[in-house]
């Protein structure tokens, strides 16, 4: 018999687009107290406007209106953007887990990998959306409080085991945050599928345990100030849950993992105030994020070739972008017009990543037997060796 564990997919659904969500933060303080000018306009719960034209002011030549543009000034792109959803300033983190990723939970105990990650400028509010704080937490910890809460549900049915890992990509080396001790761990690939090896699983139990793991493994982060945000990430961070499923009656196992991911912010040497080490951090950042804007075009466009050996970043999200995976991007931006050009990118490559299709399939193991399973086969090998005994004496 053989032995050995394979991923058989089953119940191939059809292809499946990534969802695209965009979040506009409110004003920081420091940009409401300069002069405070909007480069984003909510249309309505699907739409927005980039750079409106509303908001133009007359132009004014010898005190009179004029009917034309000041030629001065840049032409307003207007530009109109559809997403699955788009978030305005007073939306809350629970808002946005409840449109966002709630849905998730479900597809993880069928089976499904899933991936939430949050894309943006250093300063967009990626953090935020993710990690959130005290009085408002953020979707990664109201997605995995839900699915722990599920667990109670299916107990009857299913024997369930949960483990959480926590990594961070830095400067293109990748480390364990809830290990720190423990070494740079290495990507390995096999047939087509990226392990980070030596990566360990905490198992989580209860919300508390995964609250101490969060807090833990954010503690180990890598932060630094920069002149946009006073607590910068300046690592990709990926959180993910991995769940382990036992039918009882039928010991069939559905492994599924979900992946919350708060990636740095990509940014302007000039604009963050940069020097030395935290050039270099930047330019680092910079380079994984173009290289995760290529794979995200070259989906997009259905090309063969997807570059994703190009950094870690992307090696790591190769499952969540293009494999078997249903993945959520929300797409955060500043609506400040000092973030224009950061704003007018994000939203692109936010509307480039829907076109993404993954083909989704559940991760069933088979050739895998449990142990009720073994000794069953155990009770039918020895009642044939009796039959045989029987005939040999
Ligand atoms: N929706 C929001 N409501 C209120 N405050 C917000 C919101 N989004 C962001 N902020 C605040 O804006 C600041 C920057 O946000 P955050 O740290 O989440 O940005 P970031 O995109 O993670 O940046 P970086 O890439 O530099 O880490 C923080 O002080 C955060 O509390």
């Amino acid at each position: 018999m053989n032995n050995k564990r394979t991923l058989k997919n089953q119940a191939q659904s059809p292809a499946s687009s990534v969802k695209v969500f965009v979040r506009v933060r409110p004003f920081s303080e420091k940009e409401s107290s300069s002069n405070p000018k909007l480069v984003v306009k909510i249309y309505d719960e699907k739409c927005l406007i980039f750079d409106p034209k509303v908001d133009e002011e007359s132009f004014f030549f010898h005190g009179v209106a004029q009917r034309g543009r000041d030629i001065n000034k840049k032409e307003k792109k207007n530009m109109v953007f559809e997403f699955d959803r788009v978030f305005d300033e007073n939306s809350t983190n629970d808002e946005v887990y409840e449109a966002t990723t709630k849905s998730l939970i479900a597809s993880v105990f069928e089976g499904y990998n899933c991936s939430v990650f949050a894309y943006g400028a250093t300063g967009a509010g990626k953090t935020f959306t993710m990690l959130g704080n005290q009085s408002q937490p953020g979707i990664t910890y109201l997605t995995i409080v839900q699915l722990l809460s599920h667990l109670d549900a299916i107990k009857d049915t299913f024997n369930v085991t949960v483990g959480a890992s926590y990594l961070e990509v830095y400067n293109e080396n990748v480390r364990d945050l809830l290990h720190p001790n423990s070494p740079v761990l290495q990507l390995r690939e096999d047939n087509g599928r990226v392990t980070v090896a030596g990566l360990r699983i905490d198992p989580i139990n209860n919300p508390q345990t995964l609250f101490t793991l969060l807090e833990r493994g954010n503690e180990n982060r890598s932060q630094h100030p920069t002149d946009s945000n006073a607590e910068s990430s300046r690592s990709h961070a990926v959180f993910q849950v991995h769940v382990r499923m036992v039918t009882k009656s039928t010991g069939q196992v559905k492994l599924s993992k979900l992946s919350m991911i708060d990636l740095a912010g990509s940014e302007r040497g000039v604009a963050t105030g940069c020097s030395g080490l935290r050039f270099k951090e930047g330019s680092n950042i910079n380079k994984s994020l173009l290289a995760l804007g290529n794979c995200i075009n070259a989906l997009a466009d259905g090309l063969k070739h997807v570059p994703y050996r190009d950094s870690k970043l992307t090696r790591i999200l190769k499952d969540s972008l293009g494999g078997n995976c249903q993945t959520v991007m929300v797409a955060n931006v500043s609506p400040h017009a000092a973030s224009y050009e950061d704003t007018y990118n994000t939203l692109k490559y936010a509307n480039r990543a829907k076109s993404i299709k993954s083909k989704l399939s559940k991760n069933v193991l088979t050739d895998v037997m449990t142990i009720p399973q073994y000794k069953r086969l155990v009770e039918e090998l020895r009642t044939k060796i009796a039959k045989f005994e029987v005939i040999f004496f």
